[in-house]
């Protein structure tokens, strides 16, 4: 039973209080609280609780932006966050320590200098959230920053105004305002955030923005991590669980109705196997829908007009046939997920980005054929999957390049919250999720530390140079080039001496623990 609760009308952000907010926020900064490991553990800490006791308002957000049902809505944002919370929690201490630096980045020469990584928090940050994941998407990356211990200014979308308004509170109310605060609006709000200087912009959503987006941060040098949109492909060969694949590749197109940038695009299959497969298809939808999908009570809707009629002209324009779903109303924005055969790859259910419940299938002769087609579509797409033999996957794996892949399933990769999460070349620059979200708000500072009694050693650096010291140095660090001009390995007599007295082990631990079982063995034979 849904608890009642009051969401405040949405309301933008006055636009001459940006730049104070942005101000505040650095101002903050400068102070170096946010350095002290403490300061960012509570943080942290108001941030869980705060997620926690704003359960309710952050379901009802959710229902009423997004028809999300509270199942989805739980265990892909409001646990989500939690989960990340404490991950941050329990490793910062440790991720946030001073990293020693020996052999082999640090010459043994060097060793005196005392090398070490300092990790930085890179100051005040911008957070621009997308719709399809109004509280995880914004609220993740801000833990990564808190983390990391930068303040920051976070821009939720104005598309799920009932989430924006909930975050808005949630972490006006619980976290440090002078670090933390929240700007609402759509593009003349974002604008004026763009207009200030940060010391990095963690942006999700479409290309076309994130284009906006890298071109203003340029101006100023800012660094991004840019999580963008891609178009995903599946493939699907004789060798795959047809079954199998069918119910996995349904469920990426319904959990949030589809609006998932990871979630496939288009399914490349061989063409043998494509009747069998819709039945499959059929089966899964049977499976989860009984009663039709527009009858399910799990099943989000398409967040607003724009998307509806957007994703609709993809199916008014495509040349293929719908083997599966094709009902949609507008009036509820509901989108039936939705299979399309189609037979060319220039039909718009390939060409363009679904970000839906719509997918279309595309029969091939071969794998050869597949990969062509795919990376011909989108070279660096997000996400690609691959239901095949081994060999089929990892050619696959092998051929095609993507930002995160799973094997024999749909997202799974983008689907636990620890693991690094990222596009590659134009769906995204740089991750985050568990220490990669710490990472990417960090500075890793190298630090030297030269003793001064050490000043005789490294003499030979300073003027009037002298090259007996340079040679003599020289003599005593040089390293030689096991190989030669053509790229070969020369077997000369080091390389002997070691495969010999190595036992023929390929390291220094191998060549101890076959002497040590020689010796054992010996030692043994003797005993008896
Ligand atoms: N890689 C990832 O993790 C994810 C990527 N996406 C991608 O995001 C897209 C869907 O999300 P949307 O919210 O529609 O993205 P969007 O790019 O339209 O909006 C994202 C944010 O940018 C702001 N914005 C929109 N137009 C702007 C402009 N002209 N100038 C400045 N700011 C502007 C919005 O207010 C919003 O906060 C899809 O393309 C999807 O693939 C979505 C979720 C996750
Ligand atoms: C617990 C025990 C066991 C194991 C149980 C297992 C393996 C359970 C698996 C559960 C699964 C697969 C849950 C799936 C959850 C899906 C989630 C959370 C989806 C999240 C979606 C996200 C984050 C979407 C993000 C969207 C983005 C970034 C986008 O738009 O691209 C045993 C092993 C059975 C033993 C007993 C105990």
């Amino acid at each position: 039973m849904a608890t009642k609760v009051s969401i405040a009308e949405f309301q933008a952000t006055a636009l001459d209080s940006i730049p104070k907010l942005a101000s505040l926020s650095r101002g903050t900064f400068r102070t170096h609280k946010t350095k002290k490991i403490q300061w960012r553990l509570v943080q942290l800490r108001k941030l869980y609780w705060a997620v926690e006791d704003y359960r309710p308002q952050l379901l009802a957000a959710l229902r009423q932006d997004l028809h999300k049902a509270d199942f989805e809505a739980i265990i892909s944002e409001i646990d989500w966050v939690l989960k990340d919370c404490l991950f941050m929690i329990k490793h910062l201490e440790s991720w946030a320590k001073d990293e020693k630096l020996g052999s082999p980045a640090v010459p043994p020469t060097f060793s005196l200098m005392k090398f070490r990584i300092r990790k930085e928090p890179l100051g005040t940050v911008l957070i621009i959230g997308p719709y399809n994941y109004p509280i995880q998407l914004l609220l993740a990356p801000l833990v990564g920053a808190i983390g990391a211990g930068c303040t920051a200014v976070v821009k939720p979308s104005e598309l799920t105004p009932a989430c924006a308004m909930v975050l808005k509170e949630l972490i006006e109310k619980r976290l440090d305002t002078g670090a933390f605060a929240v700007v609402n609006g759509s593009i003349p709000e974002t604008n004026a955030l763009l207009n200030e200087k940060w010391d990095k912009i963690f942006f999700t959503g479409s290309d076309v923005v994130g284009k906006i987006v890298a071109v203003k941060a340029a101006e100023t040098l800012t660094p991004v991590c840019l999580e963008l949109g891609g178009k995903n492909p599946a493939f699907v060969t004789k060798n795959a669980n047809l079954a199998l694949a069918a119910r996995r590749l349904m469920w990426g197109k319904t959990q949030n109705s589809g609006q998932v940038c990871m979630s496939q695009n288009y399914v490349l299959i061989d063409k043998d196997i494509v009747p069998t497969f819709i039945e499959f298809l059929k089966v899964a939808y049977k499976d989860m829908f009984p009663n039709g999908a527009r009858a399910s009570p799990d099943l989000a809707r398409i967040v607003n007009p724009r998307h509806f009629n957007r994703i609709k002209k993809m199916l008014d324009n495509t040349k293929g046939t719908i083997v599966m779903g094709g009902q949609m109303d507008e009036s509820d924005l509901f989108i039936e997920p939705t299979a399309v055969l189609v037979n060319s790859t220039d039909d718009s259910m390939i060409q363009e980005e679904s970000f839906g419940p719509i997918f279309a299938l595309y029969p091939v002769n071969s794998l050869d054929e597949a990969l062509n087609i795919a990376n011909a579509v989108h070279r660096t797409p997000l996400s690609l999957f691959s239901f095949g033999s081994k060999a089929e996957n990892n050619r696959v794996l092998n051929e095609m390049t993507s930002g995160g892949a799973t094997l024999n399933d749909t997202y799974f990769h983008g689907s636990v919250n620890t693991v690094p999460f990222g596009g590659v070349g134009d769906s995204g620059w740089g991750s985050y999720r568990g220490k990669a979200s710490f990472d990417c708000f960090t500075h890793f500072r190298t630090v030297a530390e030269t003793p001064s009694w050490a000043d005789s050693l490294i003499r030979v650096r300073y003027m009037p140079y002298d090259w007996g010291k340079l040679r003599m140095l020289n003599r005593l660090t040089a390293q030689k080039p096991n190989f030669n001009r053509t790229g070969a390995v020369v077997k000369g007599f080091g390389y002997w001496t070691a495969l010999v007295f190595g036992l023929g082990a390929s390291s220094a631990k191998g060549a101890f623990l076959r002497w040590l079982v020689i010796l054992a063995a010996s030692y043994y034979a003797r005993q008896r």
